[in-house]
């Protein structure tokens, strides 16, 4: 599947600029058959204000919330989408100035305050944003858009009003949750965060959320932390995008990308540095993986799995097998952060320096890794793994530790497959085929991906000038196969007369069934869901 497309014209730059929201629904012009048991709402969160008055955001992560829907209904089809009213946002109107720091972009005093009152309100600390522009998920009966802080934002998903704020930390010892919860078939929720316990004792803690409640009270009252896992180096814990989970385990993977404490606590704070300013490698450590036992809720010391160094943002699925965990993964090799390389300056540059640019950057890969879970003393120095399918192998060490080597299920230079989605419902936590990802050429979103994991065969959609978004798997009602149902992505085409389209596939074939086309163009989106229609 390695794409040989290049953007000459640079099309890719329209999907990071500003975009107003929309008064109602626009209706969509729909090509092609759209499954008539395909009805609900696509629901994505991504940024949609790149500056406020004249200043600028410069991180991809830094833009304000924007929430998009497009509603399906038959063949008719409407696309909506509002900003939501963080504090971040309403503030930053109301001033027409950054008034909360951003992931990479610092918000600087009021200058019309004098000295004392700016001393103050950096005295006062550090303003958390709220700005919600990573995912959208439900709890219990509601709809929450959320970035990877303590604030979650409860939002309407029919008329995509703002509801109110939420602090996590009023509720759970933590400092920030993941955008990527589990979510299991009842609706209970799993999340893992960062915790700076008393007197700086640093972990991992996962948080349980239970589903609907029958009295109609809030399910985030009753959420609780299940397991606390201990960080490997004092005053840096690593940086988690998201996790995995088993039918009676939860895979964390602790990478080389920290966050600097003492950064985060003093020079953020006192001398106004972002988010982005607090992260750095540790260039020695590689990556640790982590166990924990679900039911009793426990974490496994015991069991030191480590392998080489490299940045993770998405886990892809994870399973047991005869006494082993197969975790799979979108990796970046490597120790440099990522995040590094996503600033809009670079993003929206010609495409020849794009290119340039992700040549220095971490190299994409897919990877599996294999974890046993019976480790013998006596075992050392040989591969434990026996799984016949894999090549991917763990080898016991004197000092206890077993390390690791992955089988790459896919990799193609500069050519990543990320973004990545299963058949959630049926999948999740077992033995699987097929993955679904976001082709990102030197970063640049060009291709729709299918990769079955266990015979590394892709396929693949592309358009000339086309930058789609996350697929989303939809399943057909009654399906038995796993790849039976629909991708669901957002797509901007920005020459054309209407230049954002919400894109439905074929999933087992990854060919075109429909795609609905709006007069406007659509702002890049991270990550959302598909929320079904209520039943009759
Ligand atoms: C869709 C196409 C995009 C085009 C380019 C993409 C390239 C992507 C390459 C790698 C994949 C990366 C995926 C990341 C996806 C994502 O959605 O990331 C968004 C993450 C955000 C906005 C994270 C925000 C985190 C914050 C504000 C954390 C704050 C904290 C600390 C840093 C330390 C102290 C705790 C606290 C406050 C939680
Ligand atoms: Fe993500």
């Amino acid at each position: 599947m390695v794409s040989r497309v290049e953007h000459p014209a640079a099309g890719y730059r329209k999907i990071f600029e500003t975009v107003e929201e929309l008064n109602e629904p626009i209706p969509a012009e729909t090509k092609g058959v759209i499954p008539s048991w395909l009805s609900g709402s696509l629901l994505r969160m991504g940024p949609g204000l790149f500056e406020v008055g004249d200043e600028p955001f410069h991180h991809l992560f830094d833009g304000q919330a924007l929430m998009h829907k497009f509603d399906l209904k038959g063949d008719q089809v409407t696309y909506f989408r509002k900003f939501i009213k963080t504090d971040a946002y309403v503030r930053a109107m109301t001033e027409n100035r950054v008034v909360i720091t951003e992931f990479g972009t610092v918000a600087y005093p009021d200058p019309c305050k004098n000295v004392f009152s700016r001393f103050f309100t950096y005295f006062r600390g550090i303003e958390v944003t709220d700005n919600c522009l990573v995912n959208v998920y439900p709890i219990g009966e509601d709809f929450y858009a959320v970035t990877e802080t303590n604030y979650i934002t409860k939002v309407d998903p029919d008329s995509l009003e703002t509801l109110k704020k939420v602090d996590l930390c009023k509720y759970l010892s933590i400092n920030g949750v993941t955008a990527h919860p589990h979510t299991e078939a009842d609706g209970t929720v799993y999340n893992i965060g960062n915790c700076f316990g008393k007197n700086m004792s640093l972990a991992y803690n996962v948080i349980k959320i239970p589903p609907a409640q029958k009295d109609k009270s809030d399910p985030i009252e009753k959420s609780q932390v299940v397991v606390q896992l201990p960080s490997s180096e004092r005053l840096k814990p690593s940086y988690i995008h998201s996790f995995g989970i088993t039918e009676n385990y939860f895979v964390f993977v602790e990478q080389p990308v920290k966050i600097n404490l003492l950064k985060f606590l003093s020079a953020w704070s006192v001398r106004g540095a972002t988010y982005m300013d607090c992260f750095e490698s540790n260039e020695s450590m590689g990556t640790w993986f982590h166990l924990a036992t679900k039911e009793p809720a426990g974490y496994m010391k015991s069991h030191k799995y480590r392998t080489s160094a490299f940045n993770l943002f998405h886990h892809i699925n994870a399973y047991e097998d005869q006494g082993f965990i197969v975790v799979d993964l979108c990796t970046w090799k490597g120790h440099d952060f990522v995040y590094n390389y996503l600033y809009l300056a670079n993003l929206r540059e010609e495409w020849e320096e794009v290119k340039k640019a992700a040549m220095r950057a971490p190299q994409p890969e897919v990877r599996r890794y294999v974890l046993p879970l019976d480790i013998h003393r006596e075992e050392q120095g040989r591969n434990l793994v026996s799984l016949s399918y894999t090549t991917a192998t763990a080898v016991l060490h004197s000092d206890g530790t077993v390390w690791l080597e992955p089988e790459v299920l896919f990799s193609g230079p500069r050519q990543a497959f990320e973004f990545p989605q299963i058949n959630y419902s049926k999948c999740c936590g077992r033995k699987y085929s097929f993955a679904y990802g976001l082709g990102l050429n030197h970063f640049i979103p060009d291709r729709i991906v299918k990769l079955n994991v266990q015979t590394k065969e892709t396929w693949l959609w592309q358009e000339e000038d086309c930058y789609p978004s996350e697929p989303l798997f939809v399943p057909t009602p009654g399906a038995t196969e796993e790849d039976d149902g629909v991708l669901l992505s957002i797509v901007v085409k920005p020459g054309a007369e209407r230049p954002g389209f919400l894109l439905v596939l074929d999933a087992m074939k990854l060919t075109e069934l429909a795609r609905a086309e709006v007069n406007t163009v659509i702002p890049v989106t991270l990550h959302g869901m598909y929320k079904a229609p209520p039943s009759p």
